[in-house]
């Protein structure tokens, strides 16, 4: 079916995308800004409350320090004062620790060992996270004879980062599975109501199919579209059965007479041609019988141009019920009929289904006022193969043969032989 409507112009930017990816697409971009966006909002307040923790920790190791190490400072006993260094460095999460006495001199320090770079960066974060060094005044006697100083050294930083970092693969796999089947069940949701329509829009444009109507959907926007295509269809097949049925009357107006309904000249020749060459494979005969109204003239002048018709009305009926179904009866024109009787089994049922003719025109036709009116036919009868080969030849073959009969006695019939051209002819010159 031509719609007449411009083709799409090609997508140059873009080869087209299938549905399936195009939402899962969708899916993984939205799966991924919120993941992002949760899982870093999660990881700064975790890590602001860690350093929280973290400071309070060491101010209260930094106080317990300065407790410890007291008598320790006050006799300025070094060896005390290394050992308790080194025992509260292996203990906490410290990168070194230090004690110095009122007047800045550092009587002990302990240095944790750094050797991977995985202990520098957790120095690096402690020092970025962390206010360091943390301090707590060593006080004896109400006055402060030295402080302590500790340096984190972000180990549990390091730790929270790498367990944060894989929860959040963890949920970057799971979600990507769910994205996964979210998409694939999404696709099927959409995609069903899609392909009806796609299906149906095939369909009627190929076979053209307009009967299909796409089913409910689920899906509100696919609901609405679908009611909006069934609507459509449904005008489409309206138009098409009202083209149809405008089609089929106007076919039968070029085919037929308007006042017998019979038909006409024109159907009757391509029927007799078609028929003919059957015949002519087949080898079998056919016979054209040509009828003309006797004095049908002064049917006309004396009853009036009504009457006249209702007697080619009632002729036409006449004739058709001495046939056979598949039998043709036409009306040529004017008061001219003619009958085409296929097969024909021999020219001996020609005229017998002629004689059954004129017998049946024998009873007047009943009229309104009652007039006393008897139809009359005069039948030319021509036989294929005998009187000619081509539609043309048959049909004035026969028309010369009823042309014989109205030159002798109206109302009879007549088979055709070829002295009736050369009498046609000389009665014509
Ligand atoms: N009522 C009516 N008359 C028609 C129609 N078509 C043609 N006629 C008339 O039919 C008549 C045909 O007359 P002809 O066949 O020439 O002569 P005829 O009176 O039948 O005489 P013969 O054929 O020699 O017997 C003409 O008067 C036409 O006007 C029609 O549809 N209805």
């Amino acid at each position: 079916m031509k719609t007449g409507a411009d083709p799409l112009p090609p997508l140059v930017d873009r080869p087209p995308t299938t549905l399936l990816l195009t939402l899962r697409r969708a899916h993984v971009r939205v799966a991924a800004v919120m993941l992002f966006a949760v899982g870093t909002s999660l990881m700064i307040a975790a890590l602001l409350a860690l350093r929280t923790s973290a400071e309070h920790n060491l101010q209260l190791v930094a106080r317990s320090v300065a407790y410890t190490a007291e008598a320790a400072v006050v006799f300025r006993d070094e060896g005390a004062i290394a050992e308790a260094l080194e025992l509260i460095g292996r203990q906490e999460s410290l990168a070194s620790a230090a004690i110095v006495d009122a007047t800045g001199a550092v009587l002990g320090r302990y240095v944790r060992p750094r050797s991977t770079t995985l202990d520098r960066f957790g120095d690096r974060l402690a020092n970025l996270l962390l206010a360091q060094p943390t301090t707590s005044d060593i006080v004896y006697q109400g006055h402060a004879i030295g402080h302590v100083q500790l340096q984190g050294d972000g180990a549990g930083f390091v730790r929270f980062i790498f367990t944060g970092l894989l929860g959040l693969l963890g949920c970057l796999a799971l979600g990507s599975v769910a994205v996964w089947q979210l998409s694939r069940r999404s696709y099927r949701e959409i995609l069903q109501p899609v392909k009806e329509l796609i299906t149906m829009t095939h369909a009627a444009r190929a076979e053209p199919n307009t009967s299909r109507r796409a089913p409910r959907s689920h899906i509100a926007e696919f609901d609405k579209l679908g009611e909006d295509f069934n609507a459509l269809l449904g005008e489409i097949e309206a138009q098409q059965a009202q083209l149809h049925q405008e089609n089929k009357s106007l076919s039968h107006l070029a085919n037929h007479d308007s006042l017998t309904g019979l038909p006409n000249r024109a159907y009757f020749r391509r029927r007799l041609s078609r028929v003919l060459q059957d015949a002519q494979t087949q080898g079998s005969s056919i016979g054209v019988l040509y009828l003309d109204n006797d004095h049908f003239k002064s049917v006309n002048d004396q009853y009036g141009h009504a009457t006249g018709d209702a007697l080619l009305i009632e002729v036409a009926q006449r004739i058709r019920a001495q046939l056979r179904e598949g039998d043709v009866v036409a009306r040529l024109g004017g008061d001219e009929f003619a009958v085409l009787l296929a097969p024909l089994h021999n020219s001996d049922d020609a005229v017998r289904i002629a004689d059954k003719i004129l017998a049946s025109m024998a009873t007047p036709m009943p009229t309104r006022f009652n007039e006393r009116i008897v139809p009359s036919v005069s039948i030319g009868i021509a036989i294929y193969p005998l009187h000619g080969s081509s539609s043309e030849q048959l049909l004035r073959a026969a028309d010369r043969a009823m042309y014989q009969v109205k030159a002798g006695q109206r109302g009879h019939k007549h088979i055709f032989s070829f002295d009736d051209d050369a009498n046609f002819l000389k009665e014509n010159n």
